[in-house]
C-alpha cells in the first residue's frame, strides 16, 4: 500500500473508533482481519497515522476546523510526519486507493489556523475538563507539559539483573537504535519512532525468552526503585497486576527476602506466573485471595500500592483513553485508590514503609489521597520523596517535580510517561 491507501485506511478506523467508542487497539486489530492483504508495514503505518491523530486531535481540528476523521488524519501527517500540503497532494495523486484530493475549503483553513493562534487546551491537546487539573499539577507549564503527553512515545526495556547485564542486551538488539535511558540504571531506550516506521518486535528477540529484559516504562522502572526494597526485606505488592513492578521489585530484592504479589482481579494477575519464571525471580508468592495475605498483617517491611489510577500519564501510548476518561470514571478511581491505600496499610509493620505510586498525574489521585490517608492515620507519616530521589539520582536532581507529599515525573521532566510517587512511613 502507498501512503494515499493508508491514509483512507486510516480515516476508516478514526471513524470505526469515535462511532462505536471502542479502544483504538480493537479497531486496528479488527481492520487487519478483514484486510488481510495489508502487510505489518501498511498496518504499522496506519496505525501510526490512527494514533497520532487521536494524541493530536485538537490541534488537528484546530487546523482543519472539522472534527471529522479526514480532517484527523490528515492533520497527523501535517503534524507528526513532517508533511506540507505539497506532499499530500502528491501522495494523493499517485495513488489510486487515496481519499478524495484536498479541497479548495480545507486547504485555506490550513493557511488560516495556526497552531500559534489557537488556545491553550487546543495547543496541549487535551480534554477542555481536564484543564484545571493538569493545571494544578503543572501551574504556568501546563501547555507545554500536556503537549509533550501528546507526542510519540519511546519504547523502554528494563534489563533484568538476575539474568543479563545491559552492555549485553544491547549487544543483542544493536541495530534498533537502542541506548541505556538518561535515569533508570537498568534500562534500555529505543527512540520514538518517525513517520511510518515502526519498533521493532523486541519480545521475539531469544533474550526476552530468556528473561534477559522486559517491556517497562522508564518512569515504571523509577518508581519501583524509589520504593527502596532491599535483599532481606518482606515486600507485599498490593496491586501487582501482571507483574510489572514486581519483576522490578525482585531483582532489587536479589531474589532474596520474601516477596507477595497480590492483585484482587485473577485475570490481571494472570500473565505474572510466565514472566516470573521468565525472569527467574524465585522469591516471589503471587496470589488473587485476599484472605492469603491475613497472617502477613502488620508484618511487611514494604508494601507498594501501584493503584489503579486515571492513566493520564500514559495518554503518549493510550491517546484514545484521553477522549473516553469522564469526570465520573476519576470520581471512581479516587473512592478505590482510598479504600485500597487504607486496606494495604494494614500490613505495614511498625517503621515499615508504604509506597504509592500511579501513572496519573490529576493531583487530586496523587497528593491529595495520600494527604487525605495521612490525616486519617496519625501512625503514619509522609517520607520525603524528593531525599529519596536524590539519593538515588543524584545527576538529575533537577528532573523531577516535588508535589507536597511526593514527586512527579511526566514526558518534559523525566522523559517518561507521567507518573506519581510518595512514601509514607508508619510509626514505631
Ligand atoms: C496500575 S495497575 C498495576 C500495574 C502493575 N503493578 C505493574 O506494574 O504492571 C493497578 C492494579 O490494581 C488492581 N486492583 C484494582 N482494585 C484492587 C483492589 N481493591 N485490591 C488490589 N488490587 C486492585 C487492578 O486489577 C490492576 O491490576
Amino acid at each position: 500500500m502507498r501512503l494515499g491507501g493508508r491514509l483512507a485506511a486510516a480515516i476508516e478506523i478514526i471513524e470505526d473508533i469515535h462511532t462505536r467508542h471502542r479502544p483504538a487497539a480493537d479497531a486496528l486489530k479488527d481492520w487487519g482481519l478483514s484486510h488481510r492483504f495489508a502487510g505489518a508495514g501498511d498496518r504499522g503505518a496506519i496505525g501510526n497515522i490512527v494514533y497520532d491523530a487521536l494524541r493530536r486531535r485538537r490541534s488537528a481540528a484546530w487546523l482543519f476546523q472539522s472534527e471529522a476523521s479526514r480532517a484527523l488524519a490528515l492533520g497527523a501527517l501535517l503534524l507528526e510526519w513532517g508533511l506540507d500540503l505539497a506532499d499530500i497532494d502528491a501522495a494523493l495523486a499517485k495513488d489510486g486507493f487515496s481519499p478524495p484530493a484536498l479541497s479548495d475549503e480545507e486547504r485555506r483553513a490550513v493557511a488560516e489556523n495556526t497552531l500559534e493562534q489557537a488556545p491553550d487546551p487546543v495547543r496541549a491537546d487535551c480534554p477542555d475538563w481536564c484543564v484545571p487539573l493538569i493545571e494544578d499539577a503543572f501551574g504556568a507549564d501546563w501547555v507545554e507539559e500536556t503537549a509533550a503527553l501528546a507526542s510519540r512515545p519511546p519504547l523502554d526495556l528494563r534489563v533484568n539483573p538476575l539474568r543479563a547485564s545491559r552492555e549485553r542486551v544491547l549487544q543483542e538488539i544493536e541495530r534498533s537504535g537502542a541506548g541505556p535511558t538518561r535515569i533508570a540504571p537498568n534500562g534500555i531506550r529505543i527512540p520514538p519512532i518517525l513517520g511510518s516506521g515502526r519498533h521493532p518486535n523486541v519480545q521475539a528477540e531469544p533474550g526476552f525468552r530468556k528473561g534477559w529484559f522486559e517491556v517497562q516504562d522508564e518512569g515504571s522502572q523509577l518508581t519501583a526503585e524509589l520504593a527502596g526494597a532491599t535483599t532481606a526485606m518482606q515486600v507485599l505488592d498490593y496491586c501487582a497486576g501482571a507483574g510489572g513492578k514486581t519483576l522490578s521489585l525482585s531483582a532489587a530484592m536479589e531474589n532474596g527476602g520474601q516477596l507477595f504479589a497480590y492483585d484482587a482481579e485473577r485475570a490481571r494477575l494472570a500473565p505474572i506466573f510466565e514472566r516470573l519464571r521468565r525472569a527467574e525471580c524465585r522469591n516471589v508468592q503471587a496470589t488473587a485471595r485476599a484472605g492469603d495475605l491475613e497472617p502477613l498483617a502488620g508484618r511487611m517491611d514494604l508494601v507498594v500500592v501501584d493503584a489503579p489510577c486515571s492513566g493520564s500519564g500514559t495518554w503518549r501510548r493510550r491517546p484514545d483513553a484521553k477522549w473516553r476518561l469522564t469526570g465520573r470514571q476519576v470520581e471512581v478511581r479516587l473512592s478505590e485508590q482510598a479504600a485500597i491505600l487504607q486496606r494495604a496499610s494494614r500490613f505495614v509493620k511498625p517503621g515499615g514503609r508504604l509506597a504509592y505510586i500511579t501513572c496519573s498525574v490529576f493531583p487530586e489521585e496523587n497528593q491529595g489521597q495520600v494527604r487525605n490517608f495521612l490525616e486519617m492515620n496519625a501512625d503514619f507519616a509522609a517520607v520525603n520523596a524528593a531525599a529519596l530521589w536524590r539519593d538515588r539520582f543524584a545527576e538529575h536532581v533537577a528532573r523531577s517535580r516535588a508535589t507536597d507529599p511526593g514527586l512527579l515525573l511526566s514526558p518534559r521532566l523525566t522523559g517518561t510517561d507521567g507518573f506519581f510517587f510518595a512514601m509514607v512511613q508508619k510509626a514505631v
